[in-house]
């Protein structure tokens, strides 16, 4: 039995007293006597009775009811009731406070005896229960899960505070129906959650709910749903926000992905830098297991510690946790590789370090890309020669050297002859073989000291080092690896199947030290090159400072000449063109160039200048344009309207796709009848696309345009062609006209043309006719058109319109 220390609460002192001793001789200790509900309070505070006896009528004003009320609900003392009252009020108002027991006066021993039993037993019982739901409460809180309940019968979701708290926002109304709740899970996790709610059982399923803010919320749900007897159901369960949860999973699955992906290595070490785990990356670059390294620190197997590297612990120390650092690795097969490293010190929310991450790229292949990407820089891909950038450094420091031990150096520039040629007839693949092979003659030719460049195409450059003191003995060893070289390159290539020849030319120049600047010696040599090149090819020519400045001119002239067309330079000249009786038939637009610096420039200068860079193209249209303009306004006048105007026609513009349209277009616009208007061509039009240029000229010929030969016998005069030709006029070259009286080759020359025009059905014109007896001559071998000094030099349109007049 369980000894109570008993409160009697009486306001009867026998009645008291007597209670008293019922209790002792049953064993219980009484505490106090109190008579008022004042004095009971005091006693409760002194004596901490277990159980209080409480008579409902006491002296004062608060009776043993309201007394019960107060000291239950501050002390949680069992009280028991003991009254002679038994109206049902007081009764009524007696049990709704919980009273412990209800004992009327008089009573029994054995009615007292089992009163006090029972209101131990029930208050015991109901302390257990009130801990277990405050065990419970805390646990839920700690474990932050709220209860809910669902019951079919109301359709009602119901739950406590926890619940409240996580789903108020996400599903309110809160005590809503489960198809209101369900609205409000995402659409693809709606119909896993209504299976798992209809299952009988547990259940645990997780799923998104949308919040007022349109973001989703993850919830981890609880279950379980039971069968009442009528046939009604209820599911009671709990509920968790793991929306954080869930993020961090997230991150750590993502993270996860990439430790075991990573292509860098990566260790985990403890607060010891003792190494815990490495990820498969590791092992695959270094061969080591974890099995084998744990435990040991990086350095007692893999790094190769240098002096500098920081401490683990030093790491740990630092403000930033971080160090990188290129370091070398050794592998477990004794390899050694550079790798990138970085070691990361990880600590706890108290910042106090607990891992290290270190982590090794391996840098192999990196360097080796480097390696090759500098090679690349430096060099030549086709045929492996040190390339342009790579000769200019070398040529400074040649130069460099040269000045200190006083010693000769040469530049040599080999170009070679008629490369395109190869490249067009046997393609580029050959020429690619063609010029690996002049880079491994060169090499040949050349001492160990010495470099063979590429500088593109088909250029390269050779530069000697270390040759005489003397210039005049510099120059002598210069020409003789020059001879070497171009004895060497003029030997057979064998190209696939394709024998074949091909000759350089070769400048040269020498130099001492710093006394010019690269650039300018590498002019130098290819200014000589070019000497070579005019020379006949196949040969060798030194730099000369004269050839200098024609290439210089010959650069101003090409800059001057960019904006001639635009600074209105340009004005054409008319050299008349006559018959046997001197009657003009016609006559050459010429052009001139009137500078105002330069002067006047011959177009003998600037034509092939013009050519060379494309300018052609728009002067030549400037040039068709006037003519024709000219020959509008000669269209007027009865002692012009016949006369033929000559245009002179570069082998650039009649290559031109749309150049037919243009010359139309020009007809049209300024009313030109197309008979009165001549194009001369040269036999240079003739060297490419010969069958196009064909093409062009039938078209423009079917409408009435004029062909005239210009120069004709100086070049190529291919007959074969020459008979395709819409030709109405040859037109014998100067240079037979000028020494017909002399030279009877000329004269042969001259009446073979005439003839064999006039068999082809040709008119001959000559041009460069300045004096009687040539005219003469001329005239008595069948040539009755002229053009000359003898009859007027070109001359500008007002001088030519007055000499017509
Ligand atoms: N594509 C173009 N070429 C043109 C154009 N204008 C001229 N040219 C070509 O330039 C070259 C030089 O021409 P130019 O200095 O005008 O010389 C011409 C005549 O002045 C000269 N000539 C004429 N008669 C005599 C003579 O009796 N003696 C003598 N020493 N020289 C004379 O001959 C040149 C005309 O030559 P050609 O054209 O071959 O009939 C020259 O090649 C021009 O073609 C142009 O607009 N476009």
């Amino acid at each position: 039995m369980y000894i109570e220390r008993i409160l009697i609460v009486e306001d009867e002192p026998v009645v008291a007293l007597d209670l008293q001793h019922t209790l002792e001789e049953m064993g219980h200790e009484v505490v106090s006597i109190s008579e008022c509900f004042e004095s009971a309070i005091e006693s409760v505070i002194k004596h901490s009775p277990t159980l209080v006896m409480m008579d409902i009528h006491l002296q004062g004003k608060i009776d043993g009811i309201e007394a019960c009320e107060a000291i239950y609900h501050g002390w949680q003392i069992p009280v028991v009731f003991l009254t002679a009252y038994v109206d049902e009020k007081t009764v009524n108002r007696a049990a709704a406070c919980r009273p412990f027991g209800y004992l009327m006066k008089p009573y029994h021993n054995k009615e007292l005896y089992a009163a006090l039993q029972v209101a131990r037993s029930r208050h015991d019982t109901e302390t257990a229960l009130t801990r277990s739901e405050e065990r419970l409460s805390l646990a839920l809180e700690a474990a932050e899960l709220g209860i809910w309940e669902w019951e079919s019968k109301l359709d009602k979701i119901k739950g406590d505070v926890r619940f409240d708290r996580i789903c108020g926002e996400l599903l309110c109304p809160v005590s809503t129906n489960l198809r209101s709740m369900l609205d409000r899970v995402h659409p693809e996790d709606r119909n896993k959650l209504e299976n798992q709610l209809s299952r009988r059982g547990f259940f645990h399923t997780s799923f998104r709910a949308q919040r007022e803010t349109g973001d989703y919320a993850w919830l981890e749900l609880y279950g379980n749903r039971r069968q009442r007897l009528d046939e009604t159901s209820v599911i009671v369960g709990a509920i968790r926000d793991i929306t954080v949860r869930k993020a961090i999973e997230d991150k750590l699955r993502q993270a996860s992905v990439v430790y075991s992906t990573i292509t860098e290595g990566i260790m985990i070490l403890d607060a010891n830098a003792k190494l815990i785990s490495v990820n498969p990356a590791f092992s695959q670059l270094t061969g080591y297991e974890v099995s084998e390294i744990i435990g040991q620190t990086p350095e007692e197997f893999l790094i190769v510690r240098q002096d500098a590297d920081p401490s683990y612990q030093d790491l740990a120390n630092s403000e930033s946790g971080n160090w990188t650092s290129e370091g070398v690795c050794k592998c477990s097969d004794g390899r050694v590789f550079n790798a990138l490293q970085q070691i990361c010190v990880v600590r706890d929310d108290d910042g106090k370090t607990i891992q290290f991450v270190h982590t090794i790229s391996d840098l192999t292949a990196i360097r080796a890309t480097e390696k090759q990407l500098v090679y690349l820089a430096y060099h030549d891909s086709l045929t492996k020669l040190p390339n342009r950038r790579m000769f200019m450094d070398r040529l400074k420091h040649a130069m460099a050297s040269g000045d200190r031990n006083q010693q000769y150096g040469a530049l040599l520039f080999i170009d070679m002859d008629d490369f395109k040629t190869l490249n067009d007839t046997l393609g580029h693949d050959m020429g690619d073989l063609l010029l690996e092979e002049v880079a491994r003659r060169l090499s040949a030719c050349v001492r160990e000291c010495d470099t063979v460049a590429r500088l593109g195409g088909d250029e390269f450059m050779v530069m000697l080092e270390q040759l005489s003191h003397h210039s005049e003995e510099a120059a002598i060893q210069t020409e003789i690896v020059a001879k070497k070289i171009i004895a060497h390159l003029d030997e057979e290539y064998l190209l696939g199947v394709h024998d074949y020849r091909c000759t350089p030319s070769v400048g040269a120049t020498l130099f001492l030290g710093h006394a010019q600047h690269v650039d300018e010696l590498i002019k130098q040599a290819d200014i000589a090159m070019y000497q070579s090149k005019k020379g006949g090819r196949n040969q060798l020519s030194f730099f000369d400072p004269s050839m200098q400045q024609s290439v210089i001119k010959r650069a101003t002239l090409d800059a001057e000449l960019h904006r001639a067309l635009e600074r209105q330079e340009f004005r054409l000249h008319y050299q008349i063109q006559v018959d046997a009786w001197r009657q003009p038939i016609g006559a050459e637009a010429l052009i001139r160039w009137y500078h105002p610096e330069l002067g006047t420039v011959s177009p003998a200068e600037f034509i092939p200048l013009a050519e060379e860079t494309g300018l052609i193209l728009p002067i030549g249209q400037w040039v068709l344009k006037t003519a024709c303009q000219q020959l509008q306004a000669w269209q007027d006048k009865p002692h012009t309207r016949n006369l033929v105007l000559a245009v002179n026609i570069s082998a650039k513009q009649i290559r031109q796709k749309n150049f037919s349209t243009m010359v139309l277009a020009l007809l049209e616009k300024y009313q030109v009848t197309p008979h009165l208007l001549k194009l001369e061509i040269t036999e240079s039009v003739l060297l490419d696309d010969v069958e196009d240029t064909i093409k062009t000229m039938l078209s423009l010929n079917s409408i009435g345009i004029r062909f005239s030969m210009d120069d004709f016998g100086a070049g190529y005069s291919s007959l074969q062609y020459l008979k395709r030709l819409p030709l109405e006029q040859l037109k014998i070259d100067r240079s037979f006209v000028q020494d017909l009286e002399n030279n009877s080759s000329d004269r042969t020359i001259v009446r073979t043309i005439i003839t064999m025009a006039q068999s082809l059905n040709i008119d001959v014109i000559a041009e460069g006719v300045e004096n009687e007896a040539q005219r003469e001559l001329l005239q008595n071998k069948g040539c009755i058109h002229y053009q000359g000094y003898l009859f007027g030099k070109p001359v500008d349109i007002e001088q030519f319109n007055r000499f017509l007049e």
